[in-house]
């Protein structure tokens, strides 16, 4: 892995549905080893623009760079640095825990990965867990799984769409303690949220995305967190920050 982690840039990002215009001329510049947080009502969005950085939709128009290079983000090469935790979850119902990870450890081509498995499902309290398959796992349990997926093959290019959704407090606190162990300086992050604190401490730049483009992009240094939730309706609600 590369000191100081990749930069990662957008200039003119644009993507529609039919007569909708998802992402609408996104353009930022998240330099390396930084935490973007990336905050936004419904719709507007934001799952669409981590799509086009993961590489799972092609975007209409605009472009991206890693690195000052352009990005390709169908690569192998891509996909082998970028971790994804969506909605979608991407795990295998029939299979366990274990399973799951032991999976995508051979997609990854990580060798010998029985350490590296059982570290991510402890890291994440799934250790008692581990032999019983996904689709008895409650909604909590499957999040705090796809969360030890997205961190198997150490990526250094990190993407996390509502990585709350679901879980209690205990695992909040696990995810919390996770992100911030992500902060290494080696790792650059995007993370979407509607969890406007946890999203404000974690973040070092803030961006608020309202119907396709970025109304805010800040420094989290010039955010004053007790004034946010104020600033961030306004500017949802339309009014000049
Ligand atoms: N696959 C799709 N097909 C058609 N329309 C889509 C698709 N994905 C997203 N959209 C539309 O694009 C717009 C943005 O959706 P998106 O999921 O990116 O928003 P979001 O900001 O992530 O919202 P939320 O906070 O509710 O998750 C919405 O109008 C949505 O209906």
């Amino acid at each position: 892995m590369r000191a100081g982690g990749p930069r990662l840039e957008a200039e003119g990002l644009v993507r529609s549905f039919g007569a909708a215009t998802a992402v609408d001329g996104v353009d930022f510049r998240l330099e390396p080893g930084q935490v973007l947080t990336l905050f936004g009502p419904n719709g507007a969005g934001k799952t669409t623009l981590l799509r086009l950085l993961s590489g799972s939709l092609r975007a209409d128009g605009g472009t991206l760079r890693l690195d000052g290079a352009p990005l390709d983000t169908r690569s192998p090469e891509w996909q082998a640095r970028v971790g994804v935790l969506s909605h979608r979850g991407f795990l295998y119902a029939h299979l366990t825990a274990r399973e799951n990870l032991r999976f995508y450890a051979d997609l990854y081509g990580i060798a010998d990965p029985g350490p590296r498995i059982e570290a991510r499902l402890a890291a994440v309290g799934l250790a008692d867990r581990a032999d019983d398959r996904v689709r008895e796992f409650s909604r909590g349990m499957a999040q705090r799984l796809a969360l030890a997926r997205t961190l198997l093959h150490d990526p250094d290019v990190v993407l996390l769409d509502e990585p709350w959704t679901g879980l209690d407090a205990h695992a909040a606190a696990v995810l919390r303690e996770t992100l911030e162990a992500l902060r290494d300086g080696h790792r650059t992050v995007v993370l979407v949220t509607h969890n406007l604190t946890e999203g404000l401490e974690l973040a070092d730049r803030v961006a608020i995305q309202v119907g396709g483009r970025w109304a805010v992009d800040l420094p989290a240094s010039e955010v004053d967190p007790q004034a946010f939730p104020a600033f961030y309706r306004q500017v949802v609600e339309g009014g000049s920050p």
